[in-house]
């Protein structure tokens, strides 16, 4: 379902040289696969979710979902298909502050142009423990609460794929879990694949594929 192919991506840097960040000759992930992705801070992982999802593009190579090269679309088409293929739960979380967490999964479920589904919306946030907290806005959550009405708000669209930049970075080891589960359940259920960042050894020990950013990337192994 994803094939990312010589795929290069650079950085401009201040003074005006080019930061080679990601050289990945060949990369697959099938139809409902579920792996980690690890490597040390700021060897290009986030980068590499950025390129997948077409938020920033690739300097050259193809990154292909289910079929269809991301470099053939327009921006529209490459907003679209994320829309419709793609859910993305960012580092950063990415909420509307001026939307409850509810508003935050409707909102998330009518840009894929598939209507939303209030149900479907209020059971994920009740599976990620915020039953009470569905009309809190952002600002008055905390930074843990936050991410996992970003996990939600990722899976309310029923994705082909699913990125996670480290969506257990900021709850404590109880609610990890059942972020883990909530994610992995959702993923076999509805065939979803998965590609998750994540630091905690214990998450990445669940998973029968790790893969460490260094080996996939030509440039790591060049420059380590
Ligand atoms: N927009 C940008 N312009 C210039 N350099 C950038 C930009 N975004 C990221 N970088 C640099 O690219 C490298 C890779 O960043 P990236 O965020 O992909 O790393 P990461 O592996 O996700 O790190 P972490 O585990 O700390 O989140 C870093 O050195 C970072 O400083």
């Amino acid at each position: 379902m994803l094939l990312l192919e010589n795929v290069k991506k650079s950085y401009i840097e201040p003074n005006g040289q080019p930061l080679p960040i990601l050289e990945i000759p060949r990369f697959e992930l099938s139809d409902a696969e579920q792996m980690i992705l690890i490597g040390r801070s700021g060897c290009g992982k986030t980068t590499l979710l950025h390129v997948i999802s077409g938020i920033s593009h690739a300097d050259s190579g193809s990154v292909q979902i289910d079929g269809i090269d991301l470099r053939r679309l327009s921006e529209q088409g490459r907003d679209r298909l994320r829309a419709e293929k793609i859910g993305y739960v960012f580092q950063t979380f990415n909420l509307l502050p001026a939307f409850t967490a509810l508003e935050n999964v409707l909102l998330g479920m009518a840009f894929s142009g598939r209507g939303t589904d209030r149900g479907r919306a209020i059971q994920l946030l009740e599976r990620v423990g915020l039953a009470e907290r569905m009309s809190h806005k952002p600002k008055t959550m905390s930074v843990g609460e936050q991410q996992r009405v970003a996990v939600a708000r990722a899976l309310a669209n029923r994705p082909r794929l699913l990125l996670a930049d480290e969506p257990t970075a900021n709850v404590d080891p109880g609610n990890q879990q059942s972020i883990i589960d909530l994610i992995r359940q959702t993923c076999n259920e509805e065939k979803i694949a998965l590609m998750m960042v994540t630091h905690s050894l214990e998450v990445a020990g669940q998973f029968d594929r790790v893969e460490r950013l260094d080996e996939i990337n030509q440039l790591s192994k060049v420059t380590s």
